[in-house]
């Protein structure tokens, strides 16, 4: 299984991102990780899924209004998690390359939405100088129709919305976390998806 995304989709990812600032991609990832990252939400881990939290260190707490979706984080040690973020990886990379961002690491978490839940509208980068600089978000719902709801929906810095995404199996996107804020409406079934973001080392920057 080839685990690096290939120059064109990074080509295309760099660009996207200095003319627009995000990017929606299809079906760039192996389907056959595809499913095996939806079957580690929804069989062998979904017992180890744990609600989810806001903020940092000790501002860290749990709010039911704010967000209602479970976690799990990305780790080295299952091969399916590593193929991720092994892909992450190249993507950093790639990046790096193209747009000097200096992107340093990656976290990432599985999340699993059940009906009725959401994530109100926010801004991913969070206080402190391991900020977050570029989000991503992947998509691994199968079948999924308009009337599900659970929808993406990005605004513009000023909070004009800006875009409606579905989340797709197997779409990724990608933004620049300080710029677009964001929301996951409510959905009416099952909604899994993979957040990660990439972080600069020190101090913060300015691309
Ligand atoms: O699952 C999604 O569509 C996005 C989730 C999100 O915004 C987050 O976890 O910060
Ligand atoms: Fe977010």
């Amino acid at each position: 299984m080839v685990c690096e995304f290939s120059e064109s989709v990074l080509d295309e990812v760099a660009d996207a991102l200095v003319a627009r600032g995000y990017v929606c991609l299809d079906g760039i990832i192996d389907p056959q990780l595809v499913s095996a990252l939806r079957d580690k939400v929804f069989n062998d881990d979904g017992a180890h899924l744990r609600p989810a939290s806001i903020g940092r260190g000790h501002e860290q707490h749990r709010n039911a209004d704010i967000r209602g979706d479970s976690i799990r984080w990305l780790s080295h040690e299952c091969q399916t998690d590593s193929r991720y973020l092994t892909l992450m990886e190249s993507l950093k990379d790639g990046l790096n390359r193209r747009l000097y961002m200096g992107l340093f690491d990656y976290e990432s978490h599985y999340a699993l939405y059940r009906p009725g839940a959401f994530y109100k509208k926010h801004v991913d980068a969070l206080k402190g100088s391991q900020n977050r600089i570029l989000t991503t978000v992947f998509f691994m719902n199968p079948d999924w129709q308009s009337e599900h709801g659970g929808l993406l929906k990005l605004y513009e810095e000023d909070g004009t919305p800006l875009e409606d995404i579905a989340p797709l199996m197997g779409r990724l996107v990608i933004f620049l976390s300080e710029r677009f804020p964001h929301e996951v409406l409510p959905t009416e079934v099952d909604r899994a998806s993979i957040a990660g973001w990439f972080r600069v080392a020190g101090s913060r920057h300015g691309f």
